[in-house]
């Protein structure tokens, strides 16, 4: 009853990072010195972690909160080593501009002395701005503690928690979201000396939704650095990629408790025997809940994952574009691009009928062959009359088997038609603008690959997942993109697998986009995308456009 108020009166005065320090007891309206206290692990504070991720998901995503644990030490660890209480003051990444409290007060004259007592309490557990000021959160406490059931020890479990020397968990860790930081919230709380985290990189991210867009290994290492550090700086952390499912697991003698969830329950039994295969002795599985995520759309899974969090990036900016001085704002052009199959072609269809003015490159690409143009007879004299039909006029299906699959005969094509083809896009885009028409969508297969940035505003990806043999190589032969070539242009599947491995991969097409979009669900789904980029880029534009007004 108390962590949705008090989430709910933070979220209004916090902008960034939400630190949650427990003091169960603490009385701040004696007016003398209160100092802070080492508490024990208890069952008890594992549920309040847990519970305060999942409200602070629903109440105040947008604030990275971090339960800071260096407070909470098990009486065992306390008699071997320093019992005293907080010896300097721990350093946060960043340090506190405001301290609040859900202590709550008899009468407002009481205010003033709590604000002071409060300050001067957080000031011995972290080093906090010097203009640090306090806020009363929740004054009027009392009234809901009265109907609260957990209230007054009757259903608080004071059961002591079982805490171990090295503690072990493995994960993606992708966009560090609720439930990872309970996973390692639980584990710094059980773990008195060494905790080892395992981070699935490579190979064990194959098989991953939009796995191009997860986090670089290094990035994801470092926001793990980054809360760790705040969560526990006492204890010893050790972050391993992992190649394997198990990594150290199956190794480490040291290792006495591993941190699993429900799903991964099965993986944590798998190391136990690996274990014993290894002689070693077995670890404690301990299991923590998953998060439900009330968010959750249809296509995503109903726990709170980093799957879920990247299908919502679909659609909107992940990177904002380099301004093109040369390029007039209006129209503003949007460059989709996307491996053949990919449905970029759907995509442009759905940003026409919103009100965008389509440029179908690949329809140029045509114009710019035909009979009496200067890239018809430059074209012949590179590739020979037998690529002529009856009529005289280019077979594009003759053409296309002499240059897909030889990087070399490609390039002699294309640099012949792609200069032409970027002039019939400026057309277009000048045409458009005298038709008083704002967006134009540049659909083109090659764009990135062509170095045709410089004609855009933003750059926007089309994906299909690529799927990938045991050795790493792109086969692609059971994708759907090669199923969509081969059905919707009648090749056969080799020359759809030639024409996809001239063009870059996905994750080289990602590290170049504004947007992203993806057509691996129902139609409906990529439509919903693309309302969602859609009136994204209408505020974005919109923006931009005020902003050049109101510039001098
Ligand atoms: C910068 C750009 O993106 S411009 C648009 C792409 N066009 C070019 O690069 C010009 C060179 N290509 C061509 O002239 C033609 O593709 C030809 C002659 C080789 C084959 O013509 P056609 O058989 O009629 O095929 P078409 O032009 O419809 O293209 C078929 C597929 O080939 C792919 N493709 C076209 N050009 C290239 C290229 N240069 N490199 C790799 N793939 C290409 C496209 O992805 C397209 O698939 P998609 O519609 O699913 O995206």
């Amino acid at each position: 009853l108390r962590i949705a108020p008090v989430l709910t009166s933070a979220a209004q005065v916090v902008e960034r990072t939400l630190y949650v320090h427990l003091h169960p007891g603490l009385n701040l309206s004696t007016g003398g010195q209160v100092r802070p206290v080492y508490i024990p692990p208890l069952v008890d504070l594992c549920t309040l972690i847990s519970r305060l991720y999942s409200n602070a998901a629903d109440i105040c995503a947008h604030l990275d909160v971090r339960v800071l644990l260096s407070n909470v030490r098990a009486q065992s660890v306390a008699l071997s080593g320093n019992n005293g209480p907080f010896p300097t003051p721990q350093t946060l990444s960043h340090s506190p501009e405001v301290v609040l409290t859900d202590f709550p007060i008899q009468d407002s004259g009481q205010s003033s002395l709590v604000t002071q007592c409060l300050q001067k309490y957080a000031g011995h557990c972290y080093v906090c701005k010097p203009s640090l000021s306090s806020v009363l959160l929740y004054p009027r406490l009392k009234e809901v503690e009265e109907d609260d059931p957990d209230r007054g020890g009757s259903g608080a479990q004071l059961k002591p928690l079982e805490t171990f020397s090295d503690v072990v968990v493995g994960g993606t860790f992708d966009r560090l979201h609720g439930a990872h930081k309970t996973l390692l919230n639980i584990s710094c709380l059980m773990a008195n000396r060494r905790f080892v985290i395992g981070v699935c990189d490579q190979e064990l991210l194959k098989n991953k939704v939009l796995k191009e867009l997860i986090e670089p290994y290094y990035q994801r290492v470092q926001k793990l650095q980054d809360f760790l550090n705040d969560v526990k700086p006492s204890l010893k952390y050790e972050i391993v990629p992992l190649s394997d499912p198990f990594g150290p697991s199956i190794s480490d003698p040291e290792l006495q408790c591993i941190v699993v969830s429900e799903e991964t329950r099965k993986g944590g039994e798998a190391v136990n025997r690996k274990r014993a295969e290894n002689g070693l002795a077995e670890l404690v599985l301990y299991e923590i809940q998953l998060l439900k995520d009330a968010h959750h759309a249809d296509i995503e899974e109903e726990k709170i994952s980093s799957s879920s969090l990247r299908t919502r990036l679909l659609g909107t900016l992940l990177k904002h574009p380099s301004p093109q001085a040369d390029l007039p704002l209006d129209p503003y052009v949007i460059g989709l691009t996307g491996g053949s199959g990919s449905g970029k072609s759907s995509i442009a269809h759905r940003l026409e009928a919103l009100g965008a003015v389509r440029i179908d490159c690949d329809q140029l690409g045509h114009e710019a062959y035909l009979p009496g143009t200067s890239a018809y007879h430059k074209v012949i004299q590179e590739f020979s009359p037998d690529i002529l039909n009856e009529d005289k006029t280019i077979n594009r299906r003759v053409l296309g088997g002499k240059v897909f699959g030889n990087q070399e005969r490609l390039k002699a094509l294309t640099d012949i038609v792609w200069p032409e083809i970027a002039l019939l896009v400026k057309k277009r885009i000048k045409q458009a603008k005298e038709q008083g028409k704002h967006v134009c969508v540049v659909d083109a297969a090659v764009l990135l690959e062509a170095g045709w940035t410089y004609l855009v505003h933003e750059v926007w990806v089309a994906t299909i997942p690529e799927e990938e043999d045991i050795l790493g190589v792109l086969t692609l032969s059971r994708s759907q993109a090669v199923k969509r070539i081969v059905q919707r242009d009648g090749v056969k599947e080799e020359d759809a697998l030639r024409r996809l491995k001239s063009q870059w991969t996905n994750a080289k097409l990602i590290e170049h986009a504004n947007v992203v979009l993806c057509t691996l669900w129902e139609p409906d789904v990529t439509q919903r995308q693309v309302l969602k980029a859609w009136s994204l880029l209408q505020q974005r534009i919109q923006k931009r456009q005020e902003e050049i007004k109101s510039s001098p």
